[in-house]
């Protein structure tokens, strides 16, 4: 069941190449292999790399790490890339016809930087008014976590939540901030500790004054992370 729905999936992947600037640049082929071959290809390439840079690889130390990183990037920090990965998002009828906003906020983001490959380390907060549907709270967090594990750009990880809850929970109206650090910024290049980056995503009622007020008063950005 849930290979015929990854299959679907793929295949609207590649109806839609170019899509929306929300869409993570993928190969055509990138579902050919199995996660499996890939780890296998990638811990070469990762012990081309350490060899590259002089490291003694039958070191007791460092003799794990090719494979090591390989199962980390297919398996844990990119491993949103495959849309077997989805979440499935459990949703219910707004019986208790509920009419105001909810909000999911602080929630616990680490991300990669597709620029540097470095982690991007922040906080999430996501909003919707329902419109008759309904979605589990911990749905959300599995939805900004799935997208997460990618390669990113805070900017299309922000609108690729909020298009996905869209899609979910049938209405426009949802909303998303991030604030997070780029360890590219902070611990590298310009070496910036104190700086984040706030993106945000409004869409439908949220582009209106009072109810974007309304939903950055609750999150009141904490910048403690
Ligand atoms: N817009 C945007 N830029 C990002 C994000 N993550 C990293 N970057 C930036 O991507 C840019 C890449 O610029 P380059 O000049 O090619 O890279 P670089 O020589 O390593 O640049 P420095 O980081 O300034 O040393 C940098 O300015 C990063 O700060 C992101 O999520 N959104
Ligand atoms: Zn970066």
């Amino acid at each position: 069941m849930k290979i015929d729905k990854a299959l679907e999936a793929i295949e609207a992947l590649g109806d839609n190449h170019i899509a929306t600037s929300a869409t993570t640049p993928l190969r055509e082929d990138a579902f050919k292999l199995s996660d499996n071959e890939k780890i296998t290809l990638i811990r070469e390439d990762v012990k081309h790399i350490m060899e590259t840079l002089g490291l003694d690889l039958t070191d007791d130390s460092l003799k794990g790490t090719p494979q090591r990183v390989a199962k980390m990037f297919v398996n844990e920090i990119f491993s949103g890339l495959h849309p077997l990965r989805k979440p499935d998002a459990s949703t219910f009828k707004n019986n208790y016809k509920y009419g105001e906003m909810l909000v999911e906020k602080n929630i616990t983001l680490y991300s990669t930087c597709e620029h540097h490959l470095l982690p991007i380390v922040g906080r999430a907060h996501v909003a919707y008014i329902s419109n008759g549907t309904v979605v589990g709270l911990s749905k959300m967090n599995r939805i900004v976590d799935y997208y997460a594990k990618r390669p990113q750009v805070q900017e299309r990880l922000t609108m690729q939540i909020v298009q996905d809850l869209q899609v979910v929970l049938g209405t426009k109206d949802v909303a998303c901030v991030i604030d997070a650090k780029h360890l590219c910024v902070n611990s590298r290049g310009i070496r910036d500790i104190e700086s984040s980056t706030v993106t945000s995503e409004f869409g439908g009622k949220f582009k209106e004054d009072s109810v974007k007020r309304e939903f950055l008063d609750y999150i009141k950005l904490d910048t403690t992370f």
